[in-house]
């Protein structure tokens, strides 16, 4: 296996570049290289603070790495608004979400453009943390794994299997986020589970051995170390507990409440 579990916070649209300072100091007193050495672990801030988080992770030496919360598919040029692969990776951010439900649902974000982003953040050397799962009406009609690997397929059109080796995919389930609703460990094993064994199909088993997927839908300290247990779950893309730095070290001990 030897697949290093992520934990990865998606600030989601909080805290201004002084809050994220204050948020990153608090993080790095409570993390040890015990915490690093078995975790890595993420935030991704908003746009406007990356800066401010880069200066202090370098000027400390901090082993945390970070990342943004979105990309343009577009490299430079006339695009109002947008921030490319290549302002990300000069920031030498390490990962990039890409095609998150709140993307999805609140920008129309579709296969397509999710696809199109995928190869952005590749073209900029970053990492994308691919994010795929189903609503309540797919769930409910039994339609969550067609439904969330129709969405793999799509999103890695012309992905080598180089690039695809280096991916990060994250199951969240859009009924899970945010809602106090989590999936049960063996929810996130079955979809996380397909996810793997059709990278292996796109791919090759190398490529689906190495690929981390997490789970990702109101992860918090006490459901943290059932999920991560599972087989093919590497980690958790987590949204409102990571706001809180003593809960989100927490999550990154996840390993040491396992038993
Ligand atoms: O969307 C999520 C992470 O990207 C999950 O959010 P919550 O952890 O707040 O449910």
């Amino acid at each position: 296996m030897g697949r290093t579990p992520l934990i990865a916070g998606n600030w989601k649209m909080n805290f201004n570049h002084l809050e994220a300072i204050s948020h990153v100091q608090k993080l790095a007193f409570s993390l040890t290289d015990k915490d690093y050495d078995a975790v890595e672990v993420a935030v991704l801030p908003p746009f406007t603070d990356l800066r401010s988080v880069q200066t202090l992770v370098e000027g400390d030496k901090l082993r945390i790495v970070y990342g943004a919360q979105d990309l343009s598919v577009h490299d430079s040029g006339a695009y109002t608004g947008e921030v490319s692969g290549a302002m990300l990776a000069k920031l030498n951010c390490t990962y990039v979400l890409v095609g998150h439900s709140e993307r999805r649902q609140y920008h129309g974000e579709d296969d397509q453009l999710v696809n199109a982003k995928v190869l952005a953040a590749f073209r900029h050397s970053l990492t994308p943390i691919l994010c795929v799962g189903e609503g309540l009406e797919v769930r409910r009609a039994g339609e969550h794994i067609a439904h969330t690997l129709a969405q793999l397929d799509a999103a890695l059109g012309k992905v080598t299997a180089e690039q695809a080796k280096s991916l990060v995919v994250a199951y969240e389930p859009v009924w899970a986020i945010g809602t106090g609703e989590v999936a049960t460990p063996e929810d996130a094993q079955e979809v996380c589970g397909a996810l793997r064994t059709r990278l292996a199909e796109l791919y090759d088993g190398d490529v689906a051995e190495a690929v981390r997927i997490l789970y990702g839908g109101s992860v918090k300290s006490g459901n943290a170390a059932g999920i991560m247990a599972q087989p093919d779950v590497d980690g958790a893309l987590v949204g409102g507990a990571s706001l809180d730095p003593a809960e989100f070290v927490k999550i990154c001990r996840f390993g040491e409440n396992s038993n």
